[in-house]
């Protein structure tokens, strides 16, 4: 916290004021009084999602099966037209990237391309504090292959359950590691790793790495193909707001076109051959080649109107009003809650911070409940944390005022207490 540090509404009122990218607030539906600090679980919807999953349903009611390749957005290539818009979002090349699947279904399609185990080098390495789904995905691969993922998986520990060290991952890169699976944000914690240093580490040890952006794409530029990633994989509903399920996307770094995607269907082909029905499967010649099956085209479709706004607000932008938010916030909470038992669980720098802000306290799960009952919407993950993300394109910095002095208010009234120490069921 610096000195000169102002906590009063009317400082946050002047910022809002200064603030460039306010108007964006009006392309959103929020809840009056509620203050949303959940878009790192799920973005808000906006006018511009909505719309254009309008348009989809219009669609398939005005052509039918046409659909695939008349109208506005012709689903056959929506794929690879909604890759191209996200392509600047992730650092990457327009045909390097495509709209496909789940986080979850991507990785498995990415390691089933990318984990090829050769004599010593069969381990897959992964750190202790990814998101459950990813370990689970990458335990079933290693099974599959019928090796046991308690040898073969290796989960490099945190040393304060919060954070990871880069120096202890790159230590972790030996000559058995075969393939390199990490998150770029990690999910609890908010921490950034830095990307760039463990893909050069990675190249210089001839391992392939891929990263999960789920807490980063839409929150932090990224340059994927500069950095030589080998691939990448996320989903659309956090900071990209394309709805609860919302089709994911995925990033293969162009010096791997030509491959053959490990789980292959008829929509990994090239497409002027995909109707010829051939049981030889001529893969495209792009990201596109690791799709499976037929797009899910209404799941797909509030990510056009989403994009537009990206592109509009530019992530260049939207990270430095990220950054302000998120250290307004730190700062709030040092100057009104000391002595309270918050600490944060990210490290504080700005280039090793994501867009959300954690709070480990002792009581996070009651105090999440009460968060909600004052209408301030944060997330809890077990067993201590936090999660409050002001989302730059919505959250105002009055909003994130006001969630701290409610905050103070439920610590100072022990208004918590009142909950069962048991979290939900959607926590
Ligand atoms: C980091 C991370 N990886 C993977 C997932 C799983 O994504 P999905 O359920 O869309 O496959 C999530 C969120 O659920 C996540 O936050
Ligand atoms: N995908 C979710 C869902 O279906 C229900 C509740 C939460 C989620 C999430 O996305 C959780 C999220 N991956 C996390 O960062 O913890």
């Amino acid at each position: 916290m610096t000195r000169s540090f102002d906590p009063s509404l009317e400082k946050a009122k002047a910022l809002d004021r200064e603030d460039d990218l306010s108007g964006f607030r009006e392309e959103f539906y929020i809840r009056e009084g509620n203050i949303y600090l959940d878009g790192n679980s799920l973005g808000l919807m906006s006018k511009r999602a909505e719309a254009a999953l309008s348009e989809a349903v219009a669609a398939w009611r005005d052509y039918g099966i046409d659909g695939w390749t008349d109208g506005k957005y012709p689903w056959f290539t929506l794929s690879e037209w909604l890759g191209e818009k996200t392509a600047p979002l992730v650092g990457a090349e327009a045909d390097e990237v495509v709209v496909t699947g789940s986080t979850t279904v991507n990785l498995h399609q990415l390691t089933s391309t990318f984990y090829r185990p050769v004599e010593n080098r069969t381990k897959i390495l992964a750190d202790a504090l990814t998101f459950p789904s990813d370990i689970y995905a990458l335990q079933s691969q290693l099974q599959i292959r019928g090796l046991d993922p308690e040898e073969h998986l290796i989960r490099v520990p945190s040393r304060d359950g919060h954070t990871l060290r880069e120096e202890d991952l790159i230590a972790a890169m030996t000559e058995e590691v075969a393939l390199i699976v990490l998150p770029s944000v990690l999910y609890r914690s908010g921490q950034l790793l830095d990307m760039k240093r463990l893909t050069a580490a990675a190249k210089e040890r001839g391992i392939p790495i891929g990263f999960d952006l789920c807490h980063s794409i839409g929150a932090i530029p990224h340059r994927l193909s500069e950095w030589g990633v080998d691939f990448a994989f996320w989903c659309n509903y956090k900071y990209l707001n394309s709805g609860p399920g919302g089709t994911g996307g995925l990033y293969v770094h162009r010096k791997h076109f030509g491959r053959s995607p490990g789980l292959a269907g008829w929509f990994s082909s090239r497409k002027d051959v995909q109707f010829d029905m051939d049981h030889r499967l001529t893969p495209a010649a792009t990201a596109g080649a690791f799709q499976i099956g037929t797009p899910h085209i209404l799941s797909a479709a509030p990510l056009i109107g989403s994009l537009e706004l990206f592109a509009e607000a530019g992530i260049d932008r939207l990270r430095k009003k990220s950054l302000s938010q998120t250290r307004y916030l730190m700062d709030l909470v040092e100057h009104e809650l000391a002595g309270m038992g918050f600490s944060f669980g990210h490290p504080t720098e700005d280039e090793r911070r994501g867009g959300h802000v954690c709070l480990v306290h002792d009581e996070a799960v009651r105090i999440s409940k009460s968060l909600k009952e004052y209408g301030v919407v944060p997330d809890f993950r077990a067993p201590d944390v936090i999660r409050l993300a002001p989302i730059a394109l919505y959250t105002s910095y009055t909003e994130v005022w006001e969630a701290v002095r409610r905050l103070k208010k439920i610590m100072e009234e022990k208004h918590y207490e009142k909950y069962e120490k048991k979290r939900g069921v959607v926590a």
